[in-house]
């Protein structure tokens, strides 16, 4: 069965009703041509930075869905495709997570995922960011359920860990799906270099998926949205503008890869399973 995966490097300003029109414009045109899975990016419908996040933030509640979460639901259900719904702010109980919703082709949210690793860097003169000042952090893996097989979930700086990717990867997923926003400082160094990784570690399919760079905004993100086969090898990719990366996705490779580099087999977790307590010898 033949999988089209396609990523929205969406234009996102600072007005949300017309980030949603543009996305359910660009997740349509997706699905017309053919895409059977759609991702948009962190941050979709809203400016990506701390102090936009309690602006901009909705409460996920499926029985009472707001604005975004109708206008997700509606364009999983109207491109009768499933949509990985990039990331929103999402309110709970007084606090912020950036979190995202995954959507099934009967407009139905089938998983939730709360940012588990908040991008906080610091590079002297180039780039301060500090999400844990105004979000919490999620507490779960994610995957959900195709199809054409089961993907992982991370956002963004989630794909720094390897352990998330490996995780779904040994519970069976095909691939790992990572709404993201790197900036003008990590994307040049390691955006692509992650998703290769990440692909490489684990012989599946790899997604990022961008919003498009807007230099009047306050965080310029470095676009080029991609998606890495699982030899590691990029199949298609873009530049920083607004744009839909397409790729089919050949199955068939996973089975190849393991085959050829049979690194499930010769894995030693007698050696090094032990892997959190090698911390302690970390300052
Ligand atoms: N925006 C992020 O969460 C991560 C990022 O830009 C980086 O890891 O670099």
């Amino acid at each position: 069965m033949s999988l089209k995966l396609a990523l929205v490097q969406l234009a996102v300003g600072a007005q949300k009703a017309v980030n949603l029109a543009n996305a359910r414009a660009k997740v349509l045109e997706a699905a017309k041509a053919g895409a059977n899975i759609v991702v948009l990016p962190e941050c979709f419908n809203s400016p990506y930075g701390t102090q936009y996040f309690a602006q901009y933030a909705e409460e996920i509640d499926a029985a009472q869905p707001s604005e975004s979460l109708q206008e997700l639901s509606k364009m999983a259900r109207d491109g009768n495709i499933f949509l990985v719904g990039g990331s929103i702010p999402e309110r709970d109980s007084g606090h912020l997570f950036n979190t995202c919703t995954v959507w099934n082709p009967q407009g139905e949210l089938i998983a939730k995922h709360r940012k588990v690793h908040l991008f906080d860097i610091d590079f002297p003169g180039r780039i301060v960011f500090k999400e844990s000042d105004v979000l919490k952090p999620g507490n779960a893996l994610t995957d959900f359920a195709t199809p054409w097989g089961r993907f992982g979930v991370g956002i963004c700086y989630d794909m720094r860990f390897p352990e998330l990717a490996m995780i779904a990867a040994r519970r069976g997923c095909v691939g790992m799906i990572y709404p993201g926003a790197f900036n003008m400082t990590t994307g040049p160094m390691h955006w692509e270099l992650l998703l290769r990784a990440r692909a490489m570690d684990n012989q599946v399919f790899v997604a990022g998926c961008s919003p498009a760079r807007d230099t009047s905004a306050t965080y310029h993100a470095w676009g080029h949205s991609t998606i890495v086969d699982p030899f590691a090898r990029v199949i298609a990719t873009t530049e920083d503008s607004q744009d839909i990366v397409y790729a089919d996705l050949d199955l068939e490779l996973i089975k190849e890869v393991r085959q050829s580099v049979p690194i499930y087999a010769q894995r030693r977790f007698d050696v090094y399973k032990d892997v959190a307590a090698a911390k302690k010898e970390v300052s």
